[in-house]
């Protein structure tokens, strides 16, 4: 009864934003990666309410086009105006997979040609405690999605994002970073493979990452913003093998005390949206507050250095 009681108080401290002006991302165009499911669904489902053009860049286009019939329907049910009916909201799905570079040079030529601005880039898609698996490209697969692949995708949408100004680029990362390290020496993991800690790695280079293009982007009106949602029940455990019967034991504790998707958003929402962070570059944020990070997250050497081997590892630089 108490765990019933406190799931049904709602969502306390984990406020949900954004719900006041429906037309707050009028006329702005948002690119989410991993929008067919969990935490990306809810921040397409919420910007499309607020009146965005959403790109869903999904891997399976079949996955991604029933996210997005069952989010319209979602939206027709809420009595939210039609999309596309002079209230703006719209949806577009696009193939991007990034254990693959060449799907995301294909994503971001074919973006280039058919779209002339570009207001938030959300790098959300991640694989969490897979067992040891390479891209197309032969990166280990956790700093392969979570990292090598956004590293690209945002570089070539750079160009987009500048002539957008002010634009906005949202890092979905993990309080897990805090068990990582960027071993330079076996960033393939070919000596050793640990899925916790290259899970972890991965959500540093998030971090790194982000605080290093906030730097470079100072002066251009491009904001760089990294956060991490909380707990939330999502399909990100897909690769925990959980026995079957304690499996409802796990059920009810994750419906307990993990956030809905909706709410592990609020974060993602916030820094895409909200105009109290016009202008605010280079953060750390959690319950759409920003918080504080360690010394080895905010290290400008390794976040340089991490930045110069990511161009070569995607081929920006030969
Ligand atoms: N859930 C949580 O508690 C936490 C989540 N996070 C982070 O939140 C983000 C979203 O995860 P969450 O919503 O929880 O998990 P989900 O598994 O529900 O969503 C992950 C999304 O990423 C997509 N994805 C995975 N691999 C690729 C790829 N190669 N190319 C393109 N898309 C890909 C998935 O696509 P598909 O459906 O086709 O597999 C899916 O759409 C991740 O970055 C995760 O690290 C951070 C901390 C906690
Ligand atoms: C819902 C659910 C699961 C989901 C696990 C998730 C969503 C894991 C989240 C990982 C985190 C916190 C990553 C941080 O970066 C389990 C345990 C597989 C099985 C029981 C039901």
């Amino acid at each position: 009864l108490w765990l019933a009681a406190r799931r049904l108080k709602g969502p306390g401290v984990r406020q949900l934003h954004g719900g006041g002006n429906p037309s707050l991302m009028h006329g702005k165009t948002v690119v989410i990666t991993g929008a067919n499911s969990g935490l990306g669904r809810a921040t397409a489902a919420e910007l499309l309410r607020l009146g965005a053009r959403v790109i869903m860049g999904c891997r399976d286009r079949a996955r991604a086009e029933e996210a997005a019939g069952q989010l319209l329907r979602e939206l027709r049910q809420s009595g939210s105006p039609e999309p596309d009916a002079g209230a703006g909201g719209e949806l577009v799905v696009k193939e991007l997979d990034l254990a693959s570079l060449s799907s995301v040079r294909a994503f971001c030529g074919e973006l280039l040609q058919e779209e002339s601005r570009l207001d938030v880039l959300i790098n959300n898609a991640g694989v969490f405690q897979c067992p040891y698996m390479k891209t197309e490209d032969g990166f280990e697969m956790q700093f392969g999605v979570n990292h090598l692949g956004h590293f690209l995708l945002t570089n070539l949408l750079l160009g987009l994002l500048k002539s957008s100004a002010p634009s906005r680029i949202v890092v979905v990362s993990s309080k897990l970073y805090k068990y990582g390290d960027i071993n330079f020496e076996d960033l393939n993991s070919e000596q050793s493979y640990n899925k916790s800690f290259c899970y972890s790695r991965s959500k540093l280079a998030n971090i790194l990452f982000s605080r290093e293009l906030a730097r470079r982007l100072e002066g251009t009106n491009v904001t760089v913003n990294v956060l991490h949602p909380g707990i939330v029940r999502t399909n990100l455990g897909r690769h925990i093998h959980i026995p079957l019967l304690v499996r409802p034991l796990f059920n009810l504790v994750s419906w307990a005390f993990f956030k809905t998707p909706l709410e592990g958003a609020q974060t993602s929402i916030y820094l895409a949206s909200s105009p109290e962070v016009e202008g605010v570059s280079g953060r750390y944020f959690g319950d759409c507050k920003e918080e504080e990070l360690l010394p080895k997250a905010m290290d400008e050497s390794v976040a340089r250095k991490l930045w110069d081997i990511s161009e070569v590892m995607v081929g920006m630089l030969k």
